[in-house]
């Protein structure tokens, strides 16, 4: 905020130069005691950014890796086609809406959808400390709280009163077998060949409504680029220790 103040940063560039300057107009303009972002806000936006961005795209990119390790048929489908339209210069971002089989490994990696093995797991009383199991556990959404602020009529369905916190469990939702069929834990990127506009309305990992991932779009296309530019570059498969539990 010093630094803002003292013009040593331009800062309007970047998440943190922008809330700064949001914060200190807002300060100037109606004094300490008004709403809008306090210093606290600043701070808490960022941590929110942090975590929000970081477990879950990595989480997505993760299993991306192992997925098409583990299928390496898909692997080589999306690699020609990496190299079909950007041979091994670095992809354009503005070029990479025609990556249809990376963008549906995308789509469907967004989503916890590899469950096949939980109840094994855990039926096997598996370690936590496993690799897969860690990664389910870290993986992308996993449940969207929502509490009702004031008694809230749903349709004519039900009345939640004030505090009712309602739990969408994505984790449950997502491998429903009566929405994909009876191969949902089958690796198909293919079941986003017609874009994800298509998908049935039960595939939410960015939720729905005023509080979608304000990252949605940033998200995709930074794992695109990142997947596109791993493929141009490696052929990956898993190490000959990797434990898979079935
Ligand atoms: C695969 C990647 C991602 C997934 C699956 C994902 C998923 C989600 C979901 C489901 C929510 C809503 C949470 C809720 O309703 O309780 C959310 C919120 C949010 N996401 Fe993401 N996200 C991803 C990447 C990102 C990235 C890259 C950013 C930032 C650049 C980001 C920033 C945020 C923020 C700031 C919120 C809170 C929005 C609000 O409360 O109004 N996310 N994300």
């Amino acid at each position: 905020m010093q630094i803002m103040n003292e013009g040593e940063s331009g800062g309007k560039d970047d998440l943190l130069g922008l809330l700064l300057e949001s914060n200190m107009r807002h300060t100037d303009e109606h004094g300490q005691s008004s709403l809008g972002l306090t210093t606290e806000d600043v701070v808490e936006e960022c941590k929110l950014f942090y975590f929000a961005r970081m477990q879950t795209t990595s989480a997505l990119l993760t299993w991306a890796m192992v997925l098409l390790s583990m299928h390496p048929e898909w692997q080589d489908r999306a690699r020609e086609e990496v190299l079909g339209f950007f041979g091994r210069n670095k992809p354009e971002y503005d070029g990479l809406s025609p990556l249809g089989t990376v963008s549906s490994c995308c789509n469907l990696l967004s989503a916890p959808f590899f469950l096949q093995n939980f109840d094994d797991m855990v039926q096997q009383n598996v370690p936590a400390r496993s690799v897969q199991v860690t990664m389910i556990l870290s993986s992308c959404t996993l449940r969207l709280s929502r509490s009702a602020g004031r008694r809230t009529r749903w349709r004519s369905a039900a009345t939640y009163p004030a505090g009712v916190v309602v739990e969408l469990p994505v984790l449950l939702i997502h491998p429903d077998p009566d929405v994909w069929g009876s191969d949902v834990h089958e690796f198909r990127p293919d079941r986003f060949a017609e874009g994800v506009s298509k998908a049935p309305p039960a595939f939410f990992p960015f939720s729905w409504g005023p509080r979608t991932c304000i990252g949605h779009n940033f998200a995709l296309l930074e794992a695109k680029m990142a997947l596109s530019m791993i493929l141009q570059r490696f052929e990956f498969e898993l190490a000959p220790s990797y434990t898979q539990y079935s």
